[in-house]
C-alpha cells in the first residue's frame, strides 16, 4: 500500500478540485485541528475553524465517488487543545452549543467528535461505511508512526476481509 498526501485544506481560495485524484484509494486519513475552536478563517472571520473543518470534512463524507473510501478522523492538535483547556479558554464561550459541559479535554473532544460523526452519518452515500477516529499530537512522531501502523494494518484487514480473503 502507498500513500499519497494531499493538502486539501489551507486558505479557501487556493483549495484544489480535488475528488478525480481519489479514485484508487483504499483510505483517506483527515485530520481536523480540534483546538481552533477559539479561532476563526483568516480568509472570513464569520467562521470558526472547527465548522470549517466540519464543512470540508462533509464534502469528503458526502463525495459519491468516495462512498467505498475508509474515513480515519485524527482529531488533531489535543495536546494544545488540552494546554487551551488548562489555561481556562472555555469552549462554550466559542461553541454556544457546548453550553455546560465539563471545559476538560475528554469531554471537549467526544463534544467534537460527536459533531463529525454526526457529519458523516447524515452526509455519507453508504450507511455501511465506519469511521475510524482517533485523538492525536502528530507532532508527537513515536506515537503517530506506531498509529498510522495500526491504521495501515486495520485498512489491509479490511480491504481483504471485502475481497474474501479472511
Ligand atoms: N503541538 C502540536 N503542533 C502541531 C500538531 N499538528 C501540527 N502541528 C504544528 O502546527 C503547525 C501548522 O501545521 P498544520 O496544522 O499541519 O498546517 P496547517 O493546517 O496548514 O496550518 P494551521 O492553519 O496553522 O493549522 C506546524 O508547526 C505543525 O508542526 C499537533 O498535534 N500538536
Amino acid at each position: 500500500m502507498d500513500w499519497r498526501i494531499f493538502d486539501v485544506g489551507g486558505h479557501r481560495d487556493q483549495r484544489q478540485t480535488w475528488a478525480p485524484f481519489f479514485d484508487d484509494v483504499n483510505a483517506i486519513i483527515f485530520l481536523a485541528p480540534i483546538s481552533a475552536f477559539d479561532q476563526v478563517l483568516v480568509e472570513d472571520k464569520k467562521v470558526n475553524r472547527i465548522e470549517d473543518s466540519l464543512l470540508l470534512f462533509r464534502s469528503i463524507c458526502v463525495n459519491k465517488l468516495l462512498g467505498k473510501v475508509n474515513i480515519v478522523l485524527f482529531l488533531n492538535k489535543i495536546d494544545i487543545l488540552e494546554r487551551k483547556l488548562k489555561a481556562g479558554v472555555k469552549v462554550s464561550r466559542y461553541v454556544r452549543s457546548y453550553g455546560e459541559r465539563p471545559n476538560e479535554l475528554q469531554p471537549v473532544a467526544s463534544y467534537f467528535l460527536s459533531k463529525f460523526m454526526a457529519v458523516h452519518k447524515e452526509s455519507t452515500p453508504n450507511p455501511l461505511r465506519e469511521l475510524y477516529p482517533h485523538l492525536t499530537k502528530v507532532t508527537d512522531t513515536e506515537a503517530s508512526a506506531a498509529l498510522i501502523s495500526d491504521v495501515r494494518e486495520m485498512i489491509l484487514r479490511k480491504h481483504l476481509q471485502d475481497s474474501s480473503l479472511m
